[in-house]
C-alpha cells in the first residue's frame, strides 16, 4: 500500500492543515476560556450599564463619539490585538501608536477618559481599558443604527505600543483591493467579512485631505474615473484644491453622523436622503452608485467576490447586520490578553 510522492504530499498538507486549524481552534478555546460573558458580574456588576449610559450621554450632546469611538477599536485591535495600546501616550521618549500617520486623525481619546473615570469611581482598578473600547464600540454601533452584537468580557490591557506596526500595517485609504484583502486576511478575515466591516464607513467623518486625488491629479491630472461624474463635481465643490485639509461629507447621511462625509466647517455638510435605518445600507447603494469617497471603500465593486457581497448588502439589510455582528465579535476578540497575561490600567493613557 505504497503511496506515490504526490498523495503523501497531499495527505501531508492535508493534516497540516487539521493541525493547523486544531491550532486555532484551540486558540480560541483558550480565549473564550478566560473571556467570558458579563465577567464583571461579581466585581463590577453596573459595569456594562455605566457604559451603556456614559456612551448614550456623549452621544447626546457630541454625536460624533459613535464613529470615534468604533474606528477607535478597529485601530486598537487590528495593531497587535485588543489590549488598549492605542489609547497610550508616548513615555519616556518612545514614540506611541497613537502617534503613527494611520492614527493621527483618530479622535474619541477623551471620551475614553470620561467613561473610564465613572468606572473607576464605580469599582476602582477593576474594568480595563480593552474591554472599555470594545463595549463602548458596540453601544456606538447600536446608537448610529447598526445592529446589537454580544462581547465576552475580560479582554487585560497591554504594557507595550506599536508604534512602527501602526505605522506599516494599518491599511491605507488610497490601497487597492488585493493590498486590503490581503491586509485583512493578515488578521483572519475573509473577503467577505472584511466587506462587512468597511460598512462601518456609514458613519463619521472624512476628510478632504483622504480623497483629493481622487478628484485632481488621480493619474496625472486626471481623476479616478471609478467616480461618478456628478458626484465627482460636487465632491470637487465641497474639498477645495487649496484647502485639502477641510472635510466634505461621505455618503448621504440619514442623521447627523451617518454616512457623512462632513464638514469641519458647519454649513458644508453633505447629507443622504434616507431612512433612519440606513447604517450599511446606504454605503453599499452609494458604491453600487460609484460614490464612495475612500478609493478603499470604492474598491469594494471591483473584485468578483467583494462586488457580490456588496450587492447583497446593500439590499440585505438583514444579512449586513448579522454579518457586520459577527464580524465585529471577532475583531473585538483578536490576540486579547486576558489573566495574568495584561494589567488593569488605572488611567488609560498610562501603563500602571
Ligand atoms: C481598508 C481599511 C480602512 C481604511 C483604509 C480606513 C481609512 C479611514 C480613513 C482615511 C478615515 C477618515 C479619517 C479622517 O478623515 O479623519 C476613516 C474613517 C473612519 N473609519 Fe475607517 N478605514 C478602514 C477600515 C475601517 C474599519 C474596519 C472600521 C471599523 C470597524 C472603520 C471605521 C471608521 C470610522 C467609524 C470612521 C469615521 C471616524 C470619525 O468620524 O471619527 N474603518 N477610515
Amino acid at each position: 500500500n505504497r503511496k506515490s510522492p504526490f498523495e503523501k504530499d497531499k495527505i501531508r498538507s492535508q493534516s497540516d492543515r487539521r493541525k493547523i486549524q486544531q491550532e486555532d481552534e484551540d486558540r480560541d478555546h483558550a480565549v473564550h476560556q478566560l473571556l467570558r460573558y458579563d465577567y464583571y458580574n461579581e466585581t463590577c456588576p453596573s459595569a456594562e450599564q455605566i457604559i451603556r449610559s456614559a456612551v448614550q450621554e456623549l452621544y447626546d450632546r457630541r454625536p460624533e463619539v459613535a464613529p470615534a469611538l468604533l474606528r477607535l477599536v478597529f485601530h486598537d485591535c487590528f495593531v497587535e490585538g485588543c489590549e488598549a495600546s492605542v489609547l497610550l501616550d508616548p513615555a519616556d521618549g518612545i514614540e506611541s501608536e497613537k502617534e503613527a500617520l494611520p492614527n493621527e486623525s483618530l479622535k474619541g481619546f477623551d471620551f475614553i477618559d470620561i467613561i473610564k473615570s465613572k468606572l473607576e469611581e464605580a469599582c476602582p482598578g477593576v474594568v480595563s481599558c480593552a474591554d472599555i473600547l470594545a463595549l463602548a464600540a458596540r453601544e456606538s454601533v447600536l446608537l448610529a443604527g447598526g445592529p446589537f452584537y454580544p462581547l465576552y468580557t475580560g479582554r487585560k490591557d497591554g504594557t507595550d505600543s506599536y508604534y512602527e506596526v501602526a505605522t506599516y500595517e494599518l491599511p491605507a485609504p488610497q490601497d487597492n483591493l488585493s493590498k486590503t484583502i490581503n491586509s485583512f486576511a493578515s488578521r483572519g478575515f475573509d473577503e467577505r467579512e472584511t466587506v462587512s466591516l468597511l460598512g462601518a464607513h456609514s458613519v463619521g467623518t472624512i476628510h478632504c485631505k483622504f480623497l483629493i486625488n481622487r478628484l485632481y491629479n488621480f493619474s496625472g491630472t486626471e481623476p479616478d474615473p471609478s467616480i461618478d461624474t456628478e458626484f465627482l463635481d460636487l465632491l470637487r465643490s465641497k474639498c477645495n484644491h487649496s484647502h485639502p485639509s477641510s472635510s466634505p461629507s461621505s455618503s448621504p447621511s440619514p442623521s447627523p453622523t451617518q454616512n457623512s462625509l462632513s464638514n469641519e466647517n458647519p454649513g458644508m455638510k453633505m447629507d443622504y436622503e434616507g431612512p433612519q435605518t440606513g447604517f450599511g445600507t446606504l454605503y453599499y447603494r452609494s458604491l453600487l452608485q460609484r460614490k464612495g469617497l475612500l478609493f478603499v471603500d470604492q474598491q469594494l465593486t471591483a473584485g468578483e467576490e467583494t462586488g457580490t457581497w456588496v450587492r447583497a448588502y446593500a439590499w440585505d439589510v438583514l444579512l449586513f447586520e448579522r454579518d457586520f455582528g459577527l464580524t465585529m465579535i471577532k475583531l473585538s476578540n483578536l490576540q486579547v490578553l486576558t489573566g495574568p497575561m495584561g494589567q488593569v490600567r488605572l488611567n488609560c493613557r498610562k501603563v500602571n
